[in-house]
């Protein structure tokens, strides 16, 4: 079956039709990561975009019961050039296709893939449909034209209710925003007793759970979006360590003052460098944001600047000057993509090791 990808520009693809039948309407970005589709189509900062891999073929390796970020998946479509009928992996036990099928998310192939991402680097994220051969287009182009996304894609990832994963060690409150599963997984592996809550839980009751420390997660949209999470993370700093990512970064940021843009196409892809501007190690990263805190809006603010994309000096971290709290924009759990910056983990382990001696101390 034909399908076709249109863009609010005009442009129209067709291409064959994969997955879910149903249509779909959001913004097309992409991804250069080579590997790791399962994870970036269940990661939910995600929420409702379709993507765009520029790798060729995708598909290889089959889907596995392992490498899902969130078990409901909430990405809004899917495009590749060719997506593998006969994939092959010992933990396969299905294809892309089924896999789309199953989580009801459309897909589209057979288009120049390498034609749109530059369509989009060029004129900037847009948003497109994907429709049926037979669609209205120019309907369809007007409507793109004005389409405004939904600004509660946080309330609708994040959990409704919070729970425990019990561990032994510290106690840390994981902020669901729309939480990569990659980030409560580190935490566990660090023996961590962690309680994750909705992303619109006060200070106050983040603060009645007596945390160690609170780990901000990833999340889709503008953080503009989600006010009450800033509110919250303001009333945080000072009184527990905090480590936030990506959307979490950003919600650090605008907490402590900063002000946040939309980027023209957004970082998505699994080898970013970012470089440690104390240290002046790069390390390569996963990344996925279409938004960016804005360097200037720093200055003047109890943030400082930690870490610079070394593409294009954007801000890819800050840490507060006197309050123990450090964010990055990048995704130090991988899932997928490298090891490079895991380290962080460990050193907020060490924060919270920190802090609690010095309270403890009289
Ligand atoms: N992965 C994320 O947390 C992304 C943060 C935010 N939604 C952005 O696009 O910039």
């Amino acid at each position: 079956m034909k399908r076709k990808l249109i863009l609010e520009d005009g442009t129209v693809f067709t291409g064959h039709a994969i997955g879910s039948t149903k249509e779909t309407t959001g913004e097309v970005v992409f991804n250069t990561s080579m590997t790791g589709y399962q994870e970036i189509l269940s990661d939910p900062s995600y929420c409702d975009q379709i993507i765009t891999l520029t790798y060729p073929l995708i598909g290889n390796y089959g889907t596995n019961r392992d490498d899902f970020e969130t078990l409901l998946p909430s990405a809004g479509g899917l495009i590749v050039k060719e997506s593998a009928i006969h994939p092959s992996n010992f933990r396969n036990i299905g294809t892309l296709d089924d896999w789309l099928k199953e989580h009801d998310i459309p897909g589209l192939t057979g288009i120049d893939t390498r034609m749109l991402t530059r369509l989009i680097r060029d004129r900037g994220t847009m948003h497109g449909r994907l429709a049926a051969e037979t669609a209205d287009e120019k309907a369809i182009i007007e409507s793109l034209q004005s389409f405004v996304p939904s600004k509660d894609k946080v309330a609708q990832v994040s959990t409704k209710n919070a729970y425990h994963a019990p561990g032994a060690g510290r106690r840390v409150v994981l902020m669901d925003y729309g939480a990569k599963h990659g980030i409560a997984r580190n935490l566990i592996k660090r023996n961590c007793d962690v309680f994750v809550m909705p992303y619109n839980a006060t200070a106050e009751e983040i603060l009645k759970l007596d945390p160690d420390g609170v780990m901000l997660s990833n999340g889709p949209g503008d953080p503009e979006d989600v006010p009450e999470a800033v509110e919250a993370v303001k009333n945080l700093l000072g009184k527990v360590p905090v480590f936030g990512i990506c959307l979490g970064h950003q919600l650090l940021s605008l907490a402590g003052g900063a002000t946040s843009s939309k980027l023209k196409f957004g970082h998505r892809g699994a080898n970013h460098p970012v470089k440690n501007i104390r240290t002046g190690k790069v390390d390569i990263t996963s990344q996925n944001h279409g938004y960016t805190i804005d360097r200037d809006s720093l200055m003047g603010t109890d943030l400082m600047l930690t870490h610079v994309n070394v593409n294009d000096n954007t801000v890819e971290g800050v840490a507060h000057e006197y309050y123990p709290a450090f964010s990055v924009q990048y995704h130090p759990e991988a899932c997928p993509g490298p090891n490079d910056s895991n380290e962080l983990f460990d050193q907020f382990m060490s924060m919270i090791d920190k802090h609690k001696k010095a309270s403890t101390a009289v």
